[in-house]
């Protein structure tokens, strides 16, 4: 007998299966008649149905709202923002977008030596080339809000951040768990500025340009593409693998928060 759970089922991954089959199936199964085979299809079919990237920010949403719905964010989309913090933000990012060029170079050599799918080099390419313009979009916004880049110090959460990218770039850190990553780190942008220009924010207009660059449909459907290349890795993933990139999304959502806190200033 089939019996489809509710939705809350598909908050838990791979990894929450064995409590999960301990927990729900043990009251289910009295409840529902419920088999233990029948839950392990139940989380094999939303695997391959959602997409694993799909269950993890269920998973862990309330990590992932900390990431994407940060004050910081909420500041800039109800126009409560204080200036000096989103120079702060401006300052410190450049510092962090320059350390993710060679992030993304380093992924672009493990597409190259592990992909399974030629088309992935295109994407990751597609995002490395526009790191150019990203990063002379910085200077120019710096210069507009007179930041002199030169003088910019990296904070503790941003130097912490750069380490993890660099960690990553150790060639034994598998393709499927760099991959990972990388979508968790530009989905986190995308769907943070995508809030501040939705239908009823009330940014400010000098801050509507900089939301843009990260909210924009554009960067939506690469960070997209991004998602696919992670679940199709995912989906052939060894447990072992699947752990690491769960690991990892976990530790970017944790480095974006703090990230966010350092406009704060005082981190
Ligand atoms: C901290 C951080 N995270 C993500 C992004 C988007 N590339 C960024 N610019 N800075």
């Amino acid at each position: 007998m089939f019996i489809r759970l509710g939705p809350s089922s598909s908050f838990l991954g791979v990894h929450g299966l064995g409590f999960w089959l301990k927990a729900t199936c043990r009251v289910e199964l009295a409840l529902l008649y419920k088999t233990k085979s029948d839950c392990k299809k139940e989380e094999v079919r939303e695997r391959m149905e959602a997409g694993m990237s799909e269950l993890w920010m269920k998973k862990h949403r309330l990590l992932y709202q900390a990431a994407t719905r940060h004050p910081f964010i909420l500041s800039i989309r109800d126009a409560t923002i204080n200036i000096a913090s989103f120079k702060t933000w401006l300052a410190q990012d450049y510092l962090f977008v320059r350390a993710f060029v060679p992030f993304v170079a380093s992924v672009i050599i493990k597409a190259w030596k592990e992909s399974d799918e030629s088309g992935d080099m295109e994407v990751i390419l597609g995002g490395m080339a526009s790191l150019e313009d990203e990063i002379s979009w910085f200077k120019r916004e710096a210069a507009n809000w007179g930041i002199s880049l030169s003088e910019v110090l990296p904070q503790q959460a941003n130097k912490n951040y750069c380490r993890l990218l660099e960690s990553l770039m150790n060639p034994d850190v598998e393709y499927t768990v760099v991959m990972t990553a990388f979508w968790a780190i530009e989905a986190v942008y995308q769907e943070s500025f995508a809030h501040c220009i939705e239908e009823g924010s009330k940014t400010p207009p000098e801050l509507k340009e900089t939301c843009a660059r990260w909210g924009n449909q554009a960067f939506g459907n690469y960070c997209q593409s991004l998602q696919k290349i992670a679940d199709r890795r995912l989906q052939k993933a060894s447990d072992e693998e699947l752990k690491k990139a769960e690991v990892m999304l976990m530790s970017v959502l944790e480095h974006e928060v703090e990230f966010w806190n350092m406009s704060r200033g005082n981190v």
